[in-house]
């Protein structure tokens, strides 16, 4: 666990708007090794999904570039999967027909045999098995999230990309779903790059938390490093001084050092734009 294998140089992007080119991101650099959990976390519109996508190879960089195995990255590819917040599952098909087309589209020519066997693999690493047969509409958001994750593990991607892939879900369902990708995580070693906003989540599951400044020209503030022993249970961790310590440091980095004040909305209708810093407005949504 120690080659580079995914790089990201000098990256930044400039979006075209109807003012001319906004600047949404600058000199980001990171360098992940094969097999780590990262994490990008920082207030909302600072550019994590953009650096997700960039990695995607759904968005071109305006400036610098991003290495994978010393391959550049300029468009989507099998080998760096997808996971959105809000599953994308194709309704009409069942889920097992949901990971079988991505089987079928991966580059790994298969058997009618081995299709089936690699598709059931899958679904029973994320613990769907039991619902193969059913539509995307008859479970619940936890269970279309597995299987979103079983699509994106199906095609057996180098690096995982997970925009919030708990964001939508219930407390409980989204701890079992934890569970599972460390699990997974441990039992494949896929690189994976997760965006978040919650920062116990960030701590539990990362090797590395990168957070980011908040933007226009938003780069990486601090990288912070979570040596804590794995397989990580959460209950035993509650107690446990060095996660406190972690977790303290997000906190700090979002709260104090990239305070983000937002107007009320009162305010907001007045005299104030979105994403104003102005000082003395009313900190009424300053979540990351
Ligand atoms: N296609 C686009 N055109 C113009 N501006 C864009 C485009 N995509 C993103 N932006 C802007 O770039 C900035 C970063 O957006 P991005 O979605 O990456 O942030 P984020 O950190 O993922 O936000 P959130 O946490 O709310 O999802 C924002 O100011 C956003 O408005």
């Amino acid at each position: 666990m120690n080659a580079t294998h995914l790089e990201l140089t000098q990256v930044g992007i400039d979006f075209p708007t109807a003012n001319g080119p906004f600047n949404a991101l600058t000199d980001v650099n990171l360098k992940i090794n094969k097999g780590e959990f990262i994490s990008l976390i920082g207030h909302s519109g600072c550019g994590k999904s953009t650096v997700l996508n960039i990695v995607a190879g759904l968005y071109q960089a305006s400036y610098g570039g991003v290495l994978l195995d010393n391959l550049e990255v300029n468009e989507p590819g099998p080998e760096r999967a997808v996971v959105f917040q809000n599953h994308s599952l194709l309704p009409w098909l069942s889920v097992y027909k949901n990971v079988e087309l991505a089987v079928k589209q991966s580059p790994n020519k298969r058997s009618k045999i081995e299709v089936k066997e690699w598709v059931e693999h899958n679904l029973d690493l994320v613990q769907m098995t039991h619902a193969k047969d059913k539509l995307p509409s008859e479970i619940s958001g936890g269970m279309k999230q597995r299987v979103g994750i079983a699509r994106a593990l199906s095609m057996q991607p180098k690096v995982l990309l997970m925009d919030e892939p708990f964001g939508a879900l219930d407390a409980l369902t989204r701890s079992h779903l934890q569970d599972s990708v460390m699990e997974i995580h441990a039992a494949l070693g896929n690189t994976v790059i997760m965006i978040t906003h919650d920062v116990d989540e960030a701590v539990l599951l990362s090797d590395r938390i990168v957070m980011m400044t908040n933007g226009p020209s938003a780069t990486i503030g601090e990288i912070l490093d979570v040596d804590l022993e794995r397989p990580r249970n959460r209950i035993a961790l509650a107690d446990n001084p060095s996660y406190n310590k972690y977790r303290h440091q997000v906190l700090q980095f979002l709260y104090e050092k990239q305070r983000k004040i937002e107007p009320v909305f009162s305010q907001q209708k007045t005299n104030e734009t979105p994403h104003s810093n102005k000082k003395g407005a009313n900190s009424a949504n300053n979540a990351a």
